[in-house]
């Protein structure tokens, strides 16, 4: 079994130990397992369970004060599953895997999602908050009422623009839209807070994680967030769309990460696998994946992939975290 699974593409982590630590022991614990579904899922519900992600615990809260999960999981014989704005389910990977096993569709999303999960035995009711996350909402000082007046409210607080509320411009971080870096380095690895153009965007936020296994015959990827911080309750964004947040093919798999709207848009996963198909090895395929979705989008993002012979990674923004495991 060979995995690789991230922490989330964006600011340099302000812990960057103790949450490589977490990601190691995500990797030892999915390269434990027998299958590439079974790997993806115990490594990611041992991130969803630590408060330093932004996936079930420590997940980003909504323009409501609710913290809504959704995750995305996939095999490379096309079978895929996924659950989305779940409220008090932290191993919504666990749920994307019942989608997937456990139904003929692909997506399950809200209070029937949530259902479905505790049917299921995916337990439910789970407080998500943190202290931080707390604190961080309560400073926020959200309106209630209508979706309208939280548009209004993440306009005026996040400098206009809706589409991208975690750039917190009034704390001097840059917009994702700022964040293209047409001169990137290539080269860039897979630590954490790597030096780069001091126009890279710091996205809080950006700590979805993600998972792709293979058995040396078959691949399975997974991703599970909490979103994106302030967003329009209800918003859902890349993770639990198929291509956009995961994808497997027997060419191999890839977990995404960063500014949702815009990997959607450019369907991210399903872009890198196809670098994969037509032959590119798995770092190849990451760089040009993530090089076309700045000149694409302008934006921050960034990706793991997995292929017979080895593993990817890249992003444009200050850090991402990941680790490796091979058995
Ligand atoms: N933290 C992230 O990577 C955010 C995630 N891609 C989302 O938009 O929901």
């Amino acid at each position: 079994m060979r995995i690789i699974v991230h922490g989330g593409a964006g600011g340099a982590p302000d812990e960057p130990e103790p949450r490589q630590a977490v990601l190691d022991e995500a990797a030892a614990a999915g390269v434990a397992e027998s299958d590439p579904l079974s790997a993806v899922e115990s490594a990611i519900r041992v991130l969803e369970s630590d408060r330093r992600f932004n996936a079930g615990v420590g997940g980003a809260v909504q323009s409501d004060g609710v913290v809504r999960t959704d995750a995305g999981t996939m095999t490379s014989d096309r079978r895929a599953g996924a659950a989305s704005g779940m409220e008090g389910v932290e191993h919504a990977v666990s749920v994307a895997r019942a989608v997937l096993e456990e139904t003929p569709h692909v997506l399950l999303a809200g209070d029937p999602a949530v259902e479905f999960a505790a049917d299921v035995g995916v337990e439910t009711d789970v407080d998500l908050f943190t202290d931080e996350t707390r604190a961080r909402w309560e400073a926020a000082d959200a309106p209630d009422g209508s979706p309208r007046e939280h548009l209004d409210w993440l306009a005026d607080r996040f400098g206009g623009s809706t589409s991208d509320p975690t750039a917190e411009a009034s704390d001097g971080h840059l917009s994702a839209k700022d964040a293209h870096r047409p001169d990137h380095d290539e080269s860039e690895g897979t630590s954490a807070g790597s030096a780069h153009s001091p126009r890279d965007a710091r996205l809080p936020g950006h700590d979805t994680v993600g998972a792709v296994a293979t058995d040396g015959d078959t691949f399975a990827s997974a991703t599970s967030t909490g979103g994106r911080w302030f967003a329009l309750a209800g918003r859902v964004g890349d993770v639990p769309q198929i291509g956009s947040g995961f994808y497997a093919s027997p060419a191999g798999g890839a977990s995404t990460t960063g500014a949702g709207e815009d990997i959607a848009r450019v369907t991210l996963a399903r872009r890198a696998v196809r670098h994969l198909e037509r032959g590119c090895d798995a770092q190849t395929a990451a760089d040009l994946a993530i090089e076309e979705f700045g000149e694409l989008t302008g934006s921050s993002a960034g990706i793991i992939l997995l292929d017979d012979e080895g593993f990817g990674s890249a992003f444009n923004s200050d850090g991402m975290q990941t680790s490796t495991a091979t058995r």
